[in-house]
């Protein structure tokens, strides 16, 4: 009976084929409500989270209320009428155990989990929950060296030199803010900190990113950060010049789960940066813990409030909701010494912790530093202001921002057929600057720095507002404008100026997911892919052996994550769809550095402003409750 619903469910879309197999799988038939938790929570990590909370199994919960009727007779033919009795009907099931066990699945706090997520969860909460703060620090020094590299002025609190003096007095830090808040400026700073700290010491640092993308432009604003200030010698051979990716810092092998970096060959640095953290997830953030040496230091940069990581769960944002209990007492007071601010300046600080016992969670939020103020948008800027509205949740802010014809904010109703017209048009005029180039024949990386001046997202991959649709117009117009012309010797794909996205990682190759190229004729008039490597070389790449790949004239906003465009149109398709939510919003708006164009209905931008991404976890719950377990 169980087993005919769910394949009903799979019919209906509720579920994916291989949901309901691993239900078979684990599950025998007389235990329904085990085929349905089963099912259910694949379907759950494949959506993104990390484990399904078992008081979620009720008929108005599952399957977030879709189809009604179906969810009802699959929840009755679970005879689980109650959380106790889904509790004790996993707990007497072989296949589930509270993790002493290998089985494989695991009942824990009433979450229900994969083996594997539970576990590389657990290693997280392990770890985030080893940070200890260094007493063991000379605060003169470091007082005079925050100093001088962020002022002496106390007058208004600068997180940035708070944020550094978290990181160096801390084994783990997190660094969190928008865009221009200053993260890059802050770690520029406080790795200078760190190497005048360690005088003498062969400092080895690494930088990170989780895409190619990212990595090439945390070098890059690094080296410019780096430039403006005053180094001597030594400083400048111990500051890295590159980043590189997470995947190459760790040796993933191609089509393989193998690592070069492992706890049984951990990784040769003392110092970690990964930048856009929020970007990482759950399975690849416990495989970078797992490959670094016991007394590495790892600071975490990201945006608390973008799209979580494309794959599983939301570790950078799930650790940033423990900055709510603000710095212990001892931390407050170690920071304000570090850098000359009052007690009472720290505004997290409260007094009331004087006594205080130190706890996990306390010494997880005295690791932790938001950066609030934005040194990129200033206060009228309309890109800034639309990013806080629509952040905060206020949709007719939002919609106030756009109306007020900010120069750098436009924003196209999308109603008709008309403003679908005007879309296509705008992107022809957008990529008609790299596409001339590409005729002139200048040099690629002339012509993919004029390809990221302009780039049109959007929400979703299907339908003709999607990414699929847009592709194939564009293409279409610019073909008839002249601008592009197939290859003759090449299949039909290919042209001369082709931009393409990378969808898979390839290491053989050196290229990753999110990696964007561009086709131009070679030494001989054979067209190759031209990419910017991390380093700001340049590499090309026959296009028949390319991974996998799409043409990127629209990306999706979950692959623009970790890039910025001089200017981003961003398209909401007419009609709401349940994964336009919040945080796809503000990370489209904040790939924008100076101008964003906003194609989108009233209905749609306020609905996609009140929809919140909720990605289910246990991490809190697990460093919260560690002491007494774990
Ligand atoms: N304290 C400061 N005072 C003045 N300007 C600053 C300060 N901090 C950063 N900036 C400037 O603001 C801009 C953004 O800084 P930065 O690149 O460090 O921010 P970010 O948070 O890393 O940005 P992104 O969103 O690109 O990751 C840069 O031009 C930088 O020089």
């Amino acid at each position: 009976m169980m087993m005919e619903l769910l394949d009903q469910a799979i019919r209906e879309r509720l579920l994916r084929p291989i949901d309901v197999q691993f239900a078979r799988m684990i599950a025998p038939d007389h235990c329904p409500a085990l085929q349905l938790a089963a099912a259910y929570l694949s379907a759950e990590v494949g959506a993104g989270h990390i484990c399904l909370p078992i008081t979620s199994l009720q008929p108005q919960c599952l399957f977030a209320g879709r189809q009604p009727e179906l969810t009802r007779a699959l929840w009755h033919a679970a005879k689980a009428p109650d959380v106790q009795c889904w509790r004790d009907s996993l707990q007497c099931s072989p296949s589930v155990s509270d993790g002493s066990q290998p089985t494989p699945l695991v009942l824990q706090y009433d979450r229900l989990y994969l083996q594997r997520m539970w576990q590389s969860e657990g290693d997280v909460v392990r770890f985030i929950a080893g940070s200890r703060v260094n007493e063991a620090i000379n605060e003169n020094q470091l007082r005079n060296i925050l100093d001088q590299l962020f002022g002496t002025d106390t007058d208004e609190v600068d997180w940035q030199k708070i944020a550094a003096a978290v990181a160096v007095t801390g084994k783990i830090s997190v660094i969190s803010g928008g865009p221009g808040t200053g993260k890059t400026t802050t770690v520029a700073k406080l790795l200078i900190a760190l190497v005048r700290l360690t005088a003498g010491a062969q400092l080895r640092i690494q930088l990170a990113a989780p895409t190619g993308k990212a990595a090439a432009r945390l070098s890059e604003s690094l080296g410019k950060t780096w430039q403006q200030l005053a180094l001597n010698e030594i400083e400048r051979k111990l500051l890295p010049d590159q980043a590189s990716t997470l995947h190459g810092l760790l040796g993933i092998q191609l089509n393989s789960q193998r690592l070069r970096y492992h706890p049984a060959n951990p990784l040769n640095l003392d110092v970690l940066v990964v930048d856009e953290a929020s970007m990482v997830d759950l399975p690849m953030m416990a495989k970078l813990i797992a490959a670094l040496p016991a007394k590495a230091r790892v600071i975490f940069l990201g945006d608390r409030d973008q799209l979580a990581s494309v794959e599983v769960g939301a570790v950078f944002g799930d650790i940033c909701r423990l900055a709510v209990l603000g710095y212990s007492a001892p931390r407050a007071e170690q920071l304000a010494r570090a850098t000359g601010y009052r007690l009472d300046q720290l505004c997290n600080y409260h007094r009331e912790k004087k006594n205080e016992t130190l706890t996990t969670q306390t010494r997880v939020g005295d690791s932790l530093c938001l950066l609030k103020k934005s040194y990129r948008f200033d206060k009228k800027s309309g890109i800034g202001q639309l990013a806080e509205a629509v952040n905060t949740g206020k949709y007719q802010r939002a919609l106030s921002v756009l109306q007020r014809n900010h120069t750098d904010v436009e924003y196209v109703v999308l109603t008709e057929a008309e403003n679908y017209k005007a879309l296509l048009q705008a992107s022809v005029i957008g990529y008609q600057t790299y596409l001339e180039q590409v005729m002139q024949g200048n040099d690629a990386a002339e012509i993919l720095a004029a390809f990221n001046r302009y780039q049109l997202l959007c929400a979703l991959r299907a339908g003709s507002f999607g990414v699929s649709g847009l592709n194939q117009q564009i293409e279409h117009i610019l073909r008839n404008k002249g601008l592009i012309r197939r290859s003759k010797r090449l299949s039909n794909d290919w042209y001369s100026g082709r931009p393409i996205m990378i969808g898979r990682n390839d290491s053989a190759l050196g290229l990753f997911n999110g990696d964007v190229g561009i086709a131009l004729p070679g030494a001989h008039g054979h067209l190759r892919v031209y990419f910017q490597l991390p380093n700001g070389d340049i590499k090309s790449v026959q296009p028949n052996r390319l991974p996998y790949h799409d043409t990127a004239y629209a990306m999706t906003v979950h692959k623009s994550q970790g890039s910025e465009f001089e200017h981003t149109a961003l398209v909401l398709p007419p009609h709401f769809s349940p994964l336009i939510t919040r945080e796809l919003l503000y990370t489209g708006i904040t790939r924008a550095r100076r101008k964003l164009t906003l194609y989108a209905s009233h209905q749609v931008l306020n609905h996609a402003i009140n929809t919140s991404t909720l990605r289910r976890s246990g991490l809190v719950d697990r460093l919260y409750s560690r002491i007494k377990s774990d």
